[in-house]
């Protein structure tokens, strides 16, 4: 009978609907209003807050048992959050993104069992080049996913475009995207090579991962 009510109770929501068919048809999506402008702003404040604190480190490449710090591959500072102690400025993200988990599961059987956000900081004239978001002994993350934080007048000038490298039709094509705040980017962690071009300015995200099992 709770299973009867649980299916009666589902609503379908447009904008998962269009970020499950833009995956399902090219492995990534772009959401311009995943959060409210406010809500945007809200956690830019919290980025900047925590940033000023001093608790940010240099980005490392491999994974927490394997890592190598490695400025020549990217410049980026990072700060893991925590759900478990997120404030009131940070709840609203994690309530967003769970809520997106649920209806992936439930839509699509995703199996999305864990997830992991950091905050990040390119200073200006750091990058990211070229890679993939997949371990070599850690296969679980399944979709990526980045927000940015810039502020208002966020220039195209600024550089720091997420340059996604896809696959059309046996030929290698780029997808560039600036890093506009409130956009959300979600793409497939296994498949899509991309990488962060230089800024010119300070360049202000979260990325994190939805992972399997
Ligand atoms: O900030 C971005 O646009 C992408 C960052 C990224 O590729 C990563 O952290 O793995
Ligand atoms: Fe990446």
């Amino acid at each position: 009978m709770a299973e009867l009510f649980e299916q009666l109770d589902f609503v379908i929501n447009e904008q998962y609907e269009t970020i499950i068919k833009d995956i399902a048809t090219k492995k990534y999506s772009i959401v311009e209003d995943f959060f409210s402008a406010e809500q945007v702003a809200t956690l830019r404040e919290e980025l900047l807050i925590k940033y000023e604190a001093e608790s940010f480190k240099k980005a490392a490449i491999g994974n927490r048992v394997n890592e190598v710090v490695a400025k020549y591959i990217r410049g980026d500072v990072i700060l893991w959050m925590d759900e478990k102690t997120a404030n009131f400025r940070e709840l609203p993200f994690f309530n967003k993104l769970n809520d997106l988990i649920a209806y992936l599961n439930k839509t699509c059987f995703m199996g999305i069992l864990h997830k992991e956000f950091h905050y990040a900081i390119y200073p200006t004239g750091t990058f990211y080049k070229r890679h993939i978001d997949t371990f070599q002994n850690d296969d679980r993350r399944k979709l990526s996913f980045v927000c940015y934080l810039n502020d208002e007048d966020w220039q195209p000038e600024n550089g720091g475009e997420l340059v996604l490298y896809l696959n059309e039709n046996n030929q290698e094509t780029e997808k560039v995207i600036y890093p506009f705040p409130g956009r959300v980017v979600i793409f497939e962690s296994q498949i899509i090579e991309h990488e962060v071009k230089p800024v010119n300015t300070k360049r202000l995200s979260i990325t994190g991962w939805l992972k399997t099992r």
